[in-house]
């Protein structure tokens, strides 16, 4: 068996045209669009490269993009100043600071200082409680983008075993916490996890987020599983690559994503749905 192609790229780019449509119809009830804070500090290439895609993305949708471009030595009170402004600015729906920041700036400080009503990417500690209490108010862009991959392929996720393969605040934790909601009996695993390929061996659903090439292997997968890949690897000749070894692990799967065009474009779709909700519009 070949697996199916949870086409990403395609299901973000009619996400996008949706929320296009929406926008269109607040201009011309006289309302102002959505608006994204989008805050860069320093000068790392890929962090630069995802902004300008954001941008891009927030043009498509008719959000109002709000760019803050600050130095590598922006200092922590510096940023912490500028987050409170945005907080307070009625002009101003959704805030993302784009991450990783600079070492001598705390992230986790920065995080907690979003207001969490603006917090489009969900990452703030309100948000995640939400989550967890099956609440959810503005939800963490990746597993969000997972989710709304997991619904195209129409199967019942109920009593499914998933397994996550890495258990990072940002897509991990939260991604366990989508998938318990959606009634999955969810395992997490970590680099202290014993015999990891027994445990994606057994799992109907796997979402591998670790960050390392091909570090899930294609044999490892059980036949039909759902396999969701959230790696972003950028390989020395530019390519990019996933966490699974994808040639083998698409013979095994019943759906897969691809990368790049799987879940990358998705959390970006999602970015953009949650700034929708936080500036007040149901979807
Ligand atoms: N505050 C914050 N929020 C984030 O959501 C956030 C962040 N910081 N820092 C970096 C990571 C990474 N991330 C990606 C989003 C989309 C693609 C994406 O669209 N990838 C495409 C293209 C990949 C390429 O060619 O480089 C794809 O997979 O097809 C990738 C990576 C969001 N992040
Ligand atoms: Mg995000």
């Amino acid at each position: 068996m070949s697996a199916r192609i949870l086409d990403g790229k395609a299901v973000a780019a009619r996400i996008i045209e949706q929320l296009a449509q929406q926008t269109e119809r607040l201009t011309q009830a006289g309302k102002r669009p959505p608006a994204l804070a989008v805050v860069l500090v320093g000068e790392d290439p890929a962090s630069a490269i995802y902004v300008r895609s954001k941008k891009q993305d927030c043009a498509k949708s008719g959000i109002r993009s709000i760019s803050h471009e600050l130095p590598a030595s922006t200092s922590q009170e510096a940023l912490l100043a500028l987050v409170h402004s945005l907080n307070a600015d009625p002009e101003v729906d959704g805030i993302l600071v784009q991450l990783p920041l600079p070492a001598h700036i705390d992230a986790d400080a920065i995080t907690a200082a979003i207001d969490p009503a603006k917090d489009v990417d969900g990452f703030h500690s309100y948000n995640i409680g939400r989550l967890a209490q099956k609440m959810p108010t503005l939800r963490p862009c990746t597993p969000k983008g997972m989710m709304t991959l997991l619904a195209e392929t129409g199967e019942n996720l109920v009593g499914k075993d998933a397994v996550v393969v890495g258990a990072s605040n940002i897509v991990g934790r939260p991604m366990a916490l989508e998938l318990l909601m959606a009634r999955c009996t969810v395992t997490i695993c970590h680099s202290a996890t014993h015999d990891l390929p027994a445990k994606v061996r057994g799992a109907d659903i796997v979402v591998a987020a670790v960050g390392r090439p091909q570090f899930v292997k294609g044999d490892w997968i059980k036949p039909g599983a759902i396999v969701l890949d959230v790696g972003i690897n950028r390989l020395d000749d530019d390519r990019i690559t996933g966490d699974i070894e994808y040639e083998v692990a698409r013979e095994r799967a019943s759906w897969i994503t691809p990368v790049p065009g799987g879940v990358g474009p998705m959390t970006r779709a999602s970015l953009m749905e949650n700034t929708f909700i936080a500036a007040g519009h149901t979807l």
